[in-house]
């Protein structure tokens, strides 16, 4: 991966809870990514969305630099974190504040679920003793709103949830590190409507606690939850702003086209 160029922080920089400023990313040489920059103040869910291969989830990926797994990227610009720059930060930690949840949900299928919750507490060294490690895995379900369905069979393994527990497993699993900023990669892909809307009414509730980046295929569920969108076309954004403004007024063509289901 390149040098990344460090950029001046201003106020508006420290009043954000994340701020993209001029993020190139290329793949050899595929440029994905072609100068983002975005705001993203705290409590809130932004929602980026934009037609496949737009480079959405790209953005996430750097935001945890889960992108340095990827020899061939080269990442130019800057991303702060509370006015920081997460590429001098310990990576450990910022992933630790910057947990994510991906499309296909992945806990570990053969691992408990209290395990599932409880591995990245003890791997970290969270915890002090066994009674603080309930506590912590309790907490995370419940506020994942899971707990109440699995309260009596914590040590059945994972793999026996449905595709929604399991979906809600992983965001305990990240809520466990209590982290600042939650991404979420087209979250609900994979469920059926009515965990979908367990998934959009849980995001409406961690909002008051953290920031949430959701990447979704679905201008409907931006709507319905979002605060923010950002349109990304072809490694660009097209257009960003406060959801209702951007559903009921487009400036940009592209994005009216997107909102309105003509553009894929
Ligand atoms: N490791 C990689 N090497 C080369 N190209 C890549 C790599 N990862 C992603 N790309 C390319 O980068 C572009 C953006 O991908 P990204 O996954 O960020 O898009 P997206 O908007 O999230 O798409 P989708 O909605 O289909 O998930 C795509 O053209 C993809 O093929």
């Amino acid at each position: 991966m390149d040098e990344v160029k460090a950029t001046p922080v201003t106020t508006a920089d420290s009043q954000n809870k994340i701020v993209i400023k001029n993020l190139k990313v290329a793949f050899g040489s595929a440029e994905i990514l072609r100068g983002v920059n975005l705001e993203i103040p705290p409590n809130t869910i932004t929602a980026l969305m934009g037609p496949s291969g737009s480079g959405k989830s790209t953005i996430l990926r750097v935001l945890n630099r889960l992108i340095e797994l990827y020899p061939e990227a080269r990442v130019r610009g800057d991303v702060l974190l509370d006015g920081q720059s997460i590429f001098k930060m310990d990576v450990i930690e910022l992933r630790k504040r910057v947990q994510m949840i991906f499309q296909i949900p992945n806990p570990i299928p053969n691992l408990s679920i209290f395990e599932n919750v409880a591995l990245g507490l003890k791997l970290n060294r969270l915890v002090n003793n066994k009674k603080e490690l309930f506590q912590r895995v309790k907490e995370a379900l419940e506020k994942a709103q899971l707990w109440e369905e699995v309260k009596d069979r914590l040590n059945a393994p994972a793999g026996r949830l449905s595709g929604g527990q399991q979906q809600r497993l992983c965001v305990a699993r990240a809520l466990a590190f209590n982290p600042e900023v939650l991404l979420a990669d087209e979250p609900t892909a994979n469920l059926d409507p009515e965990n979908t809307a367990k998934i959009e009414s849980l995001f409406l509730e961690l909002k008051k606690e953290m920031t949430i980046i959701l990447v979704t295929h679905f201008p409907g569920q931006a709507a319905r939850i979002s605060d923010y969108v950002a349109f990304l076309y072809k490694g660009q954004i097209v257009e960003t702003g406060p959801t209702k403004e951007v559903f009921t007024n487009p400036k940009h063509e592209l994005t009216e086209k997107y909102v309105t289901g003509r553009l894929y």
